[in-house]
């Protein structure tokens, strides 16, 4: 059914401040469906969000808005990787190679529109219609695609620590707390599953800090400039290291917290130690050899942040204390068996 609709002007500013009222990523995006939907003529929209695969950049369908309502699927932590189905259509992989923002299928009943974050493609909006749009209906779509990429520029800038452009710290608490609440309602999400074996994504998030060792030597050997030179290069190498869907941040001073999965305890301990052996091994510009030590806790689904991170802590501080440039795993806590762990179990999306 084609959606008549057209919004009067008080409607649609409303419909616009919602958009930019929201933090979000995920709410955001079903904001930003629902006043396309309202706004044009049209008969669905579907909202990709590009993720990082394999062999490249695929796409993952985060909204799905038509006559019935909304569909949302889950994306792991909100970090890009979605749960649902990779989306396979090659005529939307083309979309997703081109340059062009703007792509009408021949016959105008299919729209789809590049939505950028740093000068690269983050998402996909897919606008179904019955008929062409008129040209002031796309310069509307258009202007409310800038009004979406300008507000995920400012929600960037509120989340990223300036001398990195690491995650800061407040972002960790919100992204903490998405996980949280995703591991709690695991069994509702697992009722949900289609229980095809390529749809189960193991169900553990880890959270590491690092801390780099002797830092304080550094800066007093050569300056403060140089201990931000090196905070900047460990950043770097933080995002060559690290698969683009964990989460990075830095936590303050010379410590860097990285959130991993869903993973294997296997899995996350390889990525550490590949990581620590390459900022070992790099040669930092008239320092040399910088090496950092690691703590990791697995995320429990009924356990807050700070509780988490003292974890992840104590194991640094074991590591420190037994000799630095390495990396320990924390022990999960006595009750996480009792307290509902998702364990070793599966996320079934
Ligand atoms: N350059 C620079 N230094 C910082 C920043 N934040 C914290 N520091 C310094 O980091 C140093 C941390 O030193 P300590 O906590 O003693 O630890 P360390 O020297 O790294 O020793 P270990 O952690 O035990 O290996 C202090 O000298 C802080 O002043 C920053 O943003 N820039």
């Amino acid at each position: 059914m084609l959606n008549n609709r057209t919004l009067a002007p008080q409607e649609l500013v409303q419909s616009l401040a919602n958009i930019t009222g929201l933090q979000d990523r995920d709410d955001l995006a079903v904001s930003m469906c629902l006043t396309v939907y309202e706004m044009l003529p049209v008969m669905a929209i579907r909202f990709y969000r590009t993720v990082v695969a394999g062999n490249g950049t695929g796409l993952g369908l985060l909204v799905e808005f038509d006559e019935h309502g909304v569909r949302q699927h889950s994306l792991a932590a909100s970090s890009g990787r979605s749960s649902a189905r990779p989306e396979t259509d090659p005529w939307l992989q083309g979309v997703l190679m081109s340059e062009s923002a703007l792509h009408v299928a021949p016959g105008g009943e299919c729209l789809i529109m590049h939505l950028r974050r740093k000068g690269e493609i983050y998402a996909l909006l897919d606008i179904r219609v019955h008929e062409g749009l008129e040209p002031s209906d796309l310069r509307l779509l258009q202007g409310i695609a800038r009004i979406y990429e300008n507000h995920i520029a400012l929600l960037d800038y509120g989340e990223t620590d300036t001398l990195t452009g690491l995650l800061n710290r407040k972002t960790l608490e919100r992204q903490y707390f998405k996980i949280v609440t995703a591991l709690q309602n695991l069994p509702a999400i697992q009722s949900q599953g289609t229980g095809r074996r390529q749809d189960q994504v193991p169900a553990q998030y880890f959270l590491a800090v690092f801390d780099i060792d002797h830092f304080k030597q550094i800066n007093d050997r050569l300056g403060h400039l140089f201990g931000d030179e090196v905070l900047l290069l460990v950043a770097q190498l933080m995002r060559s290291s690290f698969r683009s869907d964990d989460c990075l941040f830095r936590y303050g001073g010379e410590e860097f917290v990285v959130i991993l999965g869903p993973q294997s305890r296997e899995g996350v301990m390889l990525a550490l130690e590949r990581f620590r052996e390459q900022v070992e091994q790099h040669d930092f510009p008239q320092i040399g050899r910088v090496t950092l030590s690691g703590g990791i806790a697995a995320i429990q689904p009924f356990e807050v942040l700070s509780m988490t991170l003292g974890r992840a802590d104590q194991a640094l501080y074991e590591a420190k204390s037994s000799g630095r440039n390495r990396m320990v795993f924390s022990e999960p806590p006595p009750a996480a068996d009792a307290s509902g762990s998702a364990g070793d179990d599966t996320i079934f999306f």
